[in-house]
């Protein structure tokens, strides 16, 4: 086969580009106590009719259920008093009447609560989702991609478990102490006064807990978040691990991580049984304390044996909830770290900002400069563009020339660290047109999303009929999916290639249909004899289009050419012009590429 122009490479060799996760400390913003409060106070207070009906329901409920000891206080009265049968049936009807009530109101009131604070939970993830996706991409691969999938998964999932489980126990817990409290004082204030000897060892043993276990409950978040990392890192190499035979290192790694994340997790346990032991004290100490008083009090202030052991079950009762309310509290933790970190998202400040109109598809840029946080100098420095709409413009320059980076700055996908770049006229991350983004990338890491042909591509245009979403696949000379199975309902498998996959992407750009198109190094997978060459073509067509080349085909056939040199231009013009200017940047490399394949192919033909 004779590579000819077309197989000449644009770029050379891998450049030495630090990995971003491994060297920045950067984290996304983790909300605190104040600002997560704001944020649950701003979102429950649409729902202020439902939690107005849903306290009063548990009120209730809480009450009714108070009557329970009272009358059995009575009953004992009673048979003491050796009344009549009929008075104590009456007693037992009134408290299975009690019971049966009560529980009535306290489920109907629970059930409001929980689809309260799912709904509230619903507006929050859609929330974090949607400001997730316009965060810049540094700042996420800087926090670690782990980071950003641990707060999409495993707080999303901390916070729904608590939503539908420990939260709302913890509230009707919570009315269910105030009401018993309450109750109690009323019968006997001194028996009240006895019940309270438990607090203060409650109390201790919830502060000695909280003060050990907040501090674990971070460190295992973030240990949890590392083991992330170092799976998602492992299985993301897998081709150079299993090359490079380091599956034993990047095992132990994993292992060394999760070994952290289980000894933090048995700490946590064991800070939890000395929790549970103290609490069983407690109650140990109140219910000896109400007894005792109740003895003095029947003795001194003739108050009915009824009567205390009323106040003996008020105490008893209470219990029960104050023990599941406490031992909740790392279950309330994790949730209310979760909600930190699901907030803190919120707080990430996105870049991609709402879209404003732009007024043509011109790309402008100004003194454009851009540095990685971990970059000692500048990627990019005062970078002018003037490019006309609907014309076609090659980057072209050797490994870390700063293609990629331009790229991404004209996508609106990197924040500019000085000047500017406009799309008709609009900041390149505020670009629209009739409501959508007015410019898209297409990189070449593919991206195959779970679902059917048809999903896939509706992902840039939800509306689309079948019948455009066929003309797209046959405008990128996507024949192959005229024979699937099922046609455009096909669930794809991780089986079609990268060209094949990157097709399905250049098909999403003429359905989105955007002002201006970036592809960097879209075409790569299309291999030197441009299986892509199609797909380009019809991408490109009658938008403003950026390309980083690989192959010097792409650049001959632009009307702009743009050669790179460490951040900045180095020279630019149409390929006849820059192909002929002696001793310039753009036609060494064109005359090395050539070179190369002649080379190539006298060594091809020797053989
Ligand atoms: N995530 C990053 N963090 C830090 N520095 C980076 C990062 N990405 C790129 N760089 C650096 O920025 C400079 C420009 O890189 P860029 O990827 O834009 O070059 P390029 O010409 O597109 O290279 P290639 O052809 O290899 O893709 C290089 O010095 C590179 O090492």
């Amino acid at each position: 086969m004779n590579t000819d122009d077309d197989g000449a490479m644009l770029t050379t060799g891998a450049g030495d580009r630090p990995s971003s996760a491994a060297t920045e400390e950067a984290s996304l913003p983790v909300a605190d106590g104040r600002q997560s409060w704001q944020y649950l106070e701003r979102v429950l207070r649409l729902q202020r009719t439902a939690l107005v009906v849903t306290t009063l329901l548990l009120s209730a409920g809480s009450a009714t259920a108070l009557l329970i000891p009272l009358v059995l206080g009575r009953i004992v009265d009673a048979v003491l008093a050796e009344s009549g049968l009929g008075r104590i049936a009456m007693y037992a009807g009134a408290v299975v009447g009690a019971g049966v009530v009560s529980s009535l109101l306290l489920r109907w009131g629970g059930q409001l609560l929980v689809s309260c604070l799912q709904r509230a939970l619903a507006y929050l993830r859609e929330e974090v989702f949607a400001t997730a996706v316009r965060i810049d991409q540094n700042t996420v691969e800087d926090a670690g991609t782990s980071d950003v999938v641990s707060r999409v998964t495993g707080d999303v999932e901390a916070i729904t478990g608590a939503a539908s489980g420990v939260l709302p126990r913890s509230v009707q817990a919570g009315f269910t102490i105030v009401l018993t409290v309450l109750g109690l004082a009323a019968l006997d204030p001194y028996l009240a006064l006895a019940a309270l000897i438990a607090v203060p060892v409650q109390l201790c043993a919830t502060v000695i807990f909280l003060r050990r276990s907040r501090p674990l409950y971070r460190r295992l978040r973030r240990e949890e978040a590392d083991r992330g990392q170092a799976i998602i890192e492992s299985v993301r190499g897998a081709d150079t691990v299993v090359a490079g035979r380091s599956q034993g290192t990047q095992l132990e790694r994993i292992a060394i991580r999760s070994l952290s994340a289980v000894e933090t997790q048995r700490e946590v346990t064991r800070a939890r049984n000395r929790f549970n032991a103290g609490l069983n004290f407690a109650e140990f100490l109140g219910l000896a304390a109400v007894l005792a008083v109740g003895f003095w009090r029947a003795n001194e202030a003739g108050l009915s044996v009824g009567a205390v052991t009323a106040a003996a079950l008020f105490f008893h009762r209470l219990f029960g909830p104050i023990g599941a309310l406490l031992s909740s509290i790392d279950d309330l933790q994790r949730a209310a770290a979760g909600l930190g970190r699901l907030v803190g998202v919120l707080l990430a400040h996105p870049f991609r900002a709402p879209r404003r109109q732009i007024a043509d598809g011109a790309v402008r840029a100004r003194s454009l400069t851009y540095r990685y946080r971990s970059g000692a100098s500048d990627a990019l420095t005062g970078i002018d563009l003037d490019l006309a709409e609907g014309t076609t413009t090659v980057l072209v320059g050797v490994s870390g020339s700063g293609k990629s980076t331009l790229a991404q700055l004209v996508a609106g996908v990197l924040p500019p660290t000085a000047g500017q770049v406009l799309i008709g006229g609009v900041p390149a991350n505020e670009a629209g047109q009739a409501g959508r983004r007015a410019v898209l990338l297409v990189s070449q890491d593919t991206h195959l999303f779970a679902g059917t042909l048809a999903e896939n591509l509706r992902l840039a245009d939800p509306d689309a009929p079948d019948t455009a979403l066929r003309e797209a696949l046959d405008a990128v000379g996507a024949c192959w999916t005229r024979e699937l199975a099922d046609d455009l309902d096909t669930a794809l498998g991780h089986d079609l290639d990268d060209a094949r996959i990157q097709q399905l992407a250049l098909a999403r750009v003429l359905l989105a249909d955007p002002r201006v198109v970036v592809l960097d190094e879209a075409t790569a997978h299309g291999g030197v004899d441009g299986t892509l060459d199609t797909a380009v073509h019809a991408a490109v067509r009658e938008r403003t289009a950026i390309i980083v080349a690989h192959r010097f085909a792409q650049a001959e056939a632009a009307d702009h050419i743009i050669v790179l040199e460490r951040g900045r231009i180095l020279e630019q013009g149409s390929h006849i012009d820059l192909v002929h200017r002696p001793g310039g940047a753009y036609a060494l490399l064109y005359a090395a590429a050539h070179r190369g394949d002649r080379d190539c192919d006298a060594r091809a033909g020797g053989r």
